[in-house]
């Protein structure tokens, strides 16, 4: 199932919530939406499962103009972030409830309602809980049932509203894993709410970035880590370092430093005596003796050699924030940095946008 928003208009009261909304999902695919708390990710979402209605706008399935339409005439599956499971009863129960309450004509048989409960509880490889009870599960199993309940009645378009919101890390690890592998079997079209950035890329086919009801960049999660279109999406989506200057005969000038930004620069012609800020990630970031093409100086202040990579923060008037630099351990082994040692910083890449850009 595809589905396409047009035009999309929502406000609660005085409040702009969602803003000229245009957006496509493809059939099958597994799309993030990407945002910040109070951008507008949910609203989106309950409006697509016509659990909310637009003031303007359209929305179709497939060919069909659904906008209109109520939750249950849509077909659509639903995954809260709080496993919405009854209490009192078993797991087995939970998974059949949409089937036994469907109206006698299309309703299954008690046979079949058992068969598909019991092949979607191996889907979830939770068959061995199907006599429990939801306080005898952990969190991660609750809501892996969550799912399975709301894949009983075949929906044509699953949605998830930060699924793994409130399970601890090593448990959404697990289930992101789960929730792409299962997506690849399921043949269903979803959509998942989330503000964790490391979800969305982890998990989805596409990511749709999300600001102040807006939406920012729609983009295979590569693009939206290597090729952020916005300075939101650029500071949103993984760690970088901010640099304020302006423009000079092609030139970087943050300070009394003048960085040659031709060919490792996103924009091909920065525009002459304008302001413009420079995103770094921290390692695209090289650390060095001499003072050649730097953008910034400063003095080490903390070194963290630990794991396989080794991070090294430097505080510069240059920089509003601490300076975070990713190397190689070998490299560091080279160099040998210590700390308090003032150093100059040269961009490999980075990300300019000026004001007419942004
Ligand atoms: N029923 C409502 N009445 C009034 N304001 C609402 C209502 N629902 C949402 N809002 C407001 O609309 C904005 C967007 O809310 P929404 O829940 O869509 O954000 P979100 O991006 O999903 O955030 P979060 O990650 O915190 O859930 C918020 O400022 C919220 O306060």
């Amino acid at each position: 199932m595809s589905i396409k928003i047009e035009n999309l208009e929502k406000h609660f009261g005085a409040f702009h919530a969602l803003k000229n909304i245009n957006l496509q999902f493809s059939r099958n695919q597994l799309t993030a939406l990407l945002g910040p708390s109070g951008c507008g990710k949910t609203t989106l979402l309950r409006t697509i499962a016509g659990l909310e209605f637009a003031d303007s706008g359209k929305i179709f399935f497939e060919q069909q103009d659904v906008t209109h339409l109520s939750a249950k005439e849509r077909g659509v599956g639903f995954v809260f972030q709080h496993y919405a499971l009854f209490q009192n009863m078993t797991v087995f129960d939970n998974v059949a409830f949409g089937l036994q309450v469907k109206p006698r004509k299309t309703r299954p048989t008690k046979q079949e309602i058992s068969e598909k409960v019991t092949a979607l509880l191996r889907l979830v490889k939770l068959e061995h809980l199907a006599q429990s009870y939801p306080n005898q599960l952990s969190g991660g199993q609750r809501q892996r049932i969550a799912l399975a309940r709301s894949l009983a009645v075949q929906p044509k378009v699953l949605l998830l509203d930060e699924p793994f919101g409130a399970l601890d890390a090593q448990v959404r690890k697990e289930l992101r894993r789960w929730l792409r592998d299962l997506h690849q079997e399921l043949n269903v079209t979803s959509i998942f709410v989330t503000h964790d950035q490391d979800e969305a890329l982890d998990v989805s086919d596409r990511i749709v970035v999300m600001n102040k009801g807006q939406i920012e960049q729609i983009d295979e999660p590569n693009q939206i880590y290597h090729a952020p279109q916005t300075p939101f999406v650029t500071q949103f989506v993984g760690d970088v370092n901010v640099f304020h200057g302006h423009i000079d005969q092609g030139k970087l000038v943050v300070g009394e430093f003048a960085h040659n930004i031709n060919a490792h620069t996103n924009v091909a012609n920065p525009v002459e005596n304008q302001s413009a800020t420079a995103y770094i990630r921290p390692y695209e970031l090289t650390i060095s003796r001499l003072a050649e093409n730097a953008l910034a100086t400063g003095k080490i202040t903390h070194i963290n050699a630990i794991g396989f990579i080794v991070r090294i923060e430097i505080e510069s008037n240059q920089s509003e924030q601490p300076i975070e630099v990713i190397l190689t351990k070998s490299a560091y082994n080279e160099a040998q940095y210590h700390v308090n040692e003032q150093v100059y910083l040269v961009p490999d890449k980075l990300n300019l946008f000026q004001q007419m850009n942004i």
